[in-house]
């Protein structure tokens, strides 16, 4: 269960401060597909990286079940980040030199899991993204714009993360294949009984999560 109490997030501006999360509260029980909906710069991403331990709120608190990532120290804000947590972002960010399988190895490399079962993990995952053709492919030259996104999800998930991030992960998709994404992701909540919350600025994507939070003036609210 992810709870999130009360976050805000300041940044200075001028002679202010601006408050794009301001008080930001709700629960998403484990396994929930849920979207984060907004208008540009309502603070959704804000909201991601904090949830992300990439940024830390200026208040409030966030559990992971039962541990408040906010009071951890930074060593354990790491480990909490690698181990619990996988992102998807628009852009992939691929390793370009490396395989589609060596990509989806590398997460579970930092995390000290052993050759023979990252790379069994690895193929395991890529053939659920129904890249079982493409293993040794490498992203930059071989694989088009839904392939790579494709193998990002299967890296973010490499170490069984308890959450998965996804900043809008369909952005630079044709509609047809953002569907295929995000039904993608949906069953693999449901398979791994991941926590998946998508930022998109698509409803009809967003139509098909389980819950749609919407962030307006730093408040979320339940669609
Ligand atoms: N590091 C920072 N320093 C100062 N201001 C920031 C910082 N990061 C974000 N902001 C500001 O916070 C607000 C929210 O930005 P954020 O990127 O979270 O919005 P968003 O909803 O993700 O937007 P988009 O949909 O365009 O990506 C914006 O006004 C932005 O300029």
């Amino acid at each position: 269960m992810l709870e999130v109490r009360n976050v805000v997030k300041e940044f200075p501006s001028g002679d202010g401060v601006i408050r794009p999360v301001n008080g930001a509260t709700f629960s998403l029980p484990q396994g929930t597909f849920a979207a984060i909906l907004g208008r540009s710069g309502s603070g959704k991403s804000t909201l991601l990286s904090i949830l992300g331990a990439l940024d830390t709120a200026t208040s409030g608190d966030v559990v992971m079940d039962g541990t408040n990532i906010s009071q951890l120290p930074p060593g354990r804000l790491t480990e909490y980040r690698r181990r619990d947590i996988g992102f998807v972002f628009q852009q992939y960010n691929l390793i370009p030199n490396l395989s589609a399988l060596e990509n989806v190895m590398l997460p579970m490399e930092f995390a000290g899991v052993g050759k023979a079962e990252r790379m069994a993990r690895a193929a395991a995952l890529l053939n659920e993204v129904e890249l079982t053709e493409e293993l040794h492919q490498r992203p930059a030259n071989r694989l088009s714009g839904g392939q790579q996104q494709r193998v990002s999800i299967a890296r973010a998930l490499a170490n069984r993360p308890r959450l998965v991030l996804a900043d809008e992960p369909t952005g630079n998709l044709d509609e047809e294949t953002g569907e295929l994404i995000i039904e993608l992701l949906r069953n693999l909540a449901q398979q791994e009984n991941t926590t998946i919350l998508v930022v998109t600025h698509d409803q009809a994507l967003a139509a098909k999560t389980d819950r749609r939070l919407r962030l307006a003036r730093g408040t979320l609210t339940e669609e």
